[in-house]
Parts: structure tokens; sequence; C-alpha cells
């Protein structure tokens, strides 16, 4: 048991998907995976393991905002073992050609939260995602026939910014716009594991389109698709 998850040991798989939301962790649990137990209920962050075409994957709410999934990435790896780190998550578009509802992979994740100045100091590290984990969702992705973009994401310390930048990062090929990458591909290069971000675009932040709550808890089944396709090829058992 850790601080904040309340599973034994062995409880939670080496593969695992991270969405922000828990309701969509049970959604996911309840829908794709067999064989299920509920492993975490604590602050109603739940967290579930199953199978998925046989092979063994968790899922586990991480909250929202870099602090939040630290927490959880943190205990994850620490205390549970857990070695392959897929975010499902949902993201704002500043790029006029990535569309509401397509899927982006997050290559690297530029960001505006203090945590890594305070590991770092005056180094600007880039934090990455995990290269075989990227390259796997991407075939599976297109393989669907998804119209799936790569690239650069910002992790936001604010939702609500009105003085973001999101023009310059536009500007710089910056995809989308979400809270948690960051520090996922950062916390993972450390411990040694593998970590990637699957988003959603759930609104667009130039032309205001947006979906409701419902649908970024349930309805973004490509993603969820396309994650567990390339959790089970990660999955030791
Ligand atoms: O839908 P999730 O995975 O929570 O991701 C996005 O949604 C939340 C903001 O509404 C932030 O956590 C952001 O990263
Ligand atoms: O963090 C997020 C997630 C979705 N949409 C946004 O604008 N920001």
């Amino acid at each position: 048991m850790s601080v904040h998850i309340n599973a034994k040991k062995g409880d939670i798989a080496d593969t695992i998907l991270l969405p922000g939301d828990p309701l969509r962790a049970k959604y996911i649990a309840e829908n794709f995976l067999e064989d299920v137990t509920q492993y975490n209920e604590v602050r109603n962050m739940f967290g579930y393991t199953g199978t998925y075409k046989g092979k063994r994957i968790s899922v586990q709410g991480t909250g929202m905002g870099v602090p939040s999934i630290s927490i959880y990435i943190n205990e994850l790896m620490n205390e549970y073992g857990v070695k392959n780190l897929i975010r499902v998550g949902t993201c704002g578009a500043i790029q006029k050609d990535v569309e509401v509802r397509d899927v982006v992979l997050g290559m690297s994740a530029s960001h505006d939260s203090n945590t890594n100045n305070k590991l770092f100091g005056p180094i600007t590290f880039a934090p990455t995602a995990d290269f075989d984990l990227l390259a796997t969702a991407y075939n599976k992705a297109t393989s669907k026939g998804l119209n799936v973009k790569v690239g650069n994401v910002f992790t936001a310390d604010w939702f609500y910014d009105e003085k973001n930048n999101n023009d310059q990062l536009a500007e710089y090929g910056v995809l989308a716009v979400e809270m948690e990458s960051s520090a996922l591909f950062t916390l993972a290069k450390k411990y040694d594991a593998k970590a990637l971000s699957i988003l959603t675009v759930s609104d667009h932040i130039i032309t205001g389109e947006a979906t409701s709550s419902e649908e970024r808890q349930t309805s973004f089944v490509d993603m969820m698709e396309v994650a567990l396709d390339t959790a089970v090829e990660f999955a030791s058992k």
C-alpha cells in the first residue's frame, strides 16, 4: 500500500493506462478489460487491473495537473514496479489542421511547470516520450485509419490562463495544450520506464468547438483502443 494507492504489491500490472479523469478509468475498465478487479478508491482516484487480449493491463486515474499525476506515477513506479505508462488524456488544439476528436501522440512536452526548474536548475530538460511506445502507437493508429497527429504538446499549469502564449506555441509547431505529459515523460526517464501520451482533442482553442463532459469521460474510444493495443505489445504477462 502506498500513500495514495490502496493496492497490494502485485495488484497492479507492469503496463498501465493513465487518464486524468477517474471516471474515464472506470469506463475503460468496464468496457474494455476482462476479469477486472478494482485496486484503488482512495480519494475516488479509481484504479483497476484486468486483461485485454490476454495481457494483464491496469488503468489508473491521475487527476489534473503536474503535481497530481506526479504523485501517482511516482508511487506506481517506486512502489508497484510499473514500467510502461500510457496517458490517455484530452487536450485543446491550437493548430488549424488539428481537429476536435483527432488523436494526438505527444512526442515531446514543452511546459511552464516549475517542477522541472527545481529538478534541473539552469538546464532546460526536454521531456520526451519513449520511441518504442510512440512508434507502436503510431502504427496501431494508422492501421485503424485514424487521422493521427504526432508532435510537441504543451503541458500547462493553468487551465484558465489569459496570458498563455498559444499563438507563439502554434507558430513553433506545438499541436495542443494539456496538463500532465511533461511530468510523465520526465519521471519515466528518471525511473527507467517507458511513457507516452495519447490524447484526444476535446476542444479547439482557436475555433471554440468543444465536446461535452460526458464525451470526455466515455466516448474517446479510438484513443482507448490505440492505447490498449499498444499496451499489450509491452505488457510482460
Ligand atoms: O482529460 P484529462 O486526462 O484530465 O486531461 C486534460 O483535461 C484536464 C483539464 O480539463 C487536464 O487534466 C488536462 O490535461
Ligand atoms: O488541458 C486542457 C485540456 C483540454 N483543453 C484545454 O484547453 N486544456
